[in-house]
């Protein structure tokens, strides 16, 4: 089981925002212009799963095979020959990876939304000449590609710094929604199952996370009769794991010193031990620490590529993806069905007349 989004939820649209404010400070930061900071965070612009062109700058909605459903410059949506003219047959080679960006993550829609503030920005300054592949100011050039490049920095330098952490944890209410069933659903799959967790996020944010998920309230008619520690509803922690590395060669496994959150050096050769918590690692050895192998697992994750098709390829876990958004869009499809279903008549109409 992977942390965020399964077991942690996080508050939508109040994480994001807080995501993309930490983002646009820590581009002001590295030189972009200030007026970067008057962007507000619009939470019905972004979804998972869009592509960011780093050749021509623009957000892509693509489907499995390729084809290009909508494209949008900025915040200006491309027409028909427009598209066509940068992507031939409306298509893409989704798996040329260096130009073509998959934004799969949850974590990613704050950055979704602040390509297109980028674009939507230069675009419109008159301090800047705008080219098919970037940006020119005086004599310096900006790509896309070193856009995309410079924003992949900053989000890799909000997480690792630790101040998006830092400001989670000081207002885990606004940020994390606690579901009281939690401690009861993972005891009830404890009498048929093991369950391991394995997140990418280090000690100490997970035990503040998960010890405010599980901690006691006072009139909890869910809670275990017993008070546990969250830990304890585990067979195995693993943290640290840099998935998908992790379902390969992995790194080492050390032991986390449970009391200061610190590493006990040296590669951890013991068995498994109830409650302990590990670092780094691997999915074989999670599979030996375990007793378990290849289909005997149901791994449950939100990244269709670090968590799905890693565990499934490279070890032939069975896995399920956890899709928070398609409740919405069930709704959608449930209560606009007569609007849709009109729109596709017309789409018909106009075919079977051309
Ligand atoms: N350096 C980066 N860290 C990232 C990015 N996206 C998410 N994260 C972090 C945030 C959480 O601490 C952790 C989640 O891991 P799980 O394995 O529990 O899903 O990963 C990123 O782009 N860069
Ligand atoms: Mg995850």
């Amino acid at each position: 089981m992977s942390c965020p989004y399964i077991l942690a939820v996080y508050r939508s649209p109040d994480y994001e925002e807080l995501g993309f404010e930490l983002l646009v400070d820590r581009l002001v930061c590295i030189g972009y212009p200030h007026e970067l900071l008057t962007y507000k965070y619009d939470p019905t612009f972004p979804t998972r799963g869009l592509v960011f062109d780093s050749l021509y700058g623009n957000l892509l909605k693509v489907d499995s095979n390729g084809n290009v459903l909508v494209c949008v410059h900025g915040f200006r949506f491309l027409k028909g020959a427009e598209v066509w003219s940068k992507y031939p047959n409306k298509f893409i080679q989704r798996d040329d990876t260096k130009r073509f960006h998959v934004l799969n993550t949850l974590f990613n829609l704050a950055e979704t939304y602040l390509y297109a503030c980028l674009v939507d920005y230069f675009t419109d300054c008159s301090r800047y000449v705008n080219y098919d592949t970037g940006y020119r100011h005086g004599n310096l050039f900006m790509s896309f590609q070193s856009i995309l490049q410079e924003v992949r920095d900053a989000m890799d330098y909000v997480h690792d710094s630790g101040c998006l952490k830092e400001k989670t944890l000081a207002n885990l209410d606004k940020y994390l929604l606690k579901d009281e069933r939690m401690p009861l659903l993972l005891s009830r799959i404890r009498e048929v199952g093991k369950i391991f967790l394995a997140t990418n996020s280090d000690y100490k944010y997970t035990n503040a996370i998960m010890s405010y998920l599980f901690d006691d309230d006072k009139d909890d008619k869910y809670k275990d009769p017993e008070k546990k520690t969250w830990r304890s509803y585990f067979d195995l922690i693993v943290v640290d794991t840099r998935k998908p590395l992790f379902f390969a060669e992995g790194t080492v496994l050390r032991q986390v010193n449970t009391d200061n959150g610190k590493l006990r050096i040296g590669t951890y050769t013991g068995p498994h031990q109830h409650c302990a918590v590990y670092s780094g690692g691997s999915s074989d050895i999670v599979c030996d620490l375990l007793g378990v192998k290849g289909k005997e697992i149901l791994y449950v994750g939100d990244h269709i590529f670090g968590d799905i098709l890693k565990s499934k390829k490279r070890q032939g876990w069975r896995t399920f993806l956890v899709v928070p958004e398609l409740a919405k869009e069930l709704s959608i499809w449930t209560e606009k069905s007569d609007l849709l279903h009109n729109s596709k008549r017309a789409d018909d109409g106009i075919s079977s007349s051309l």
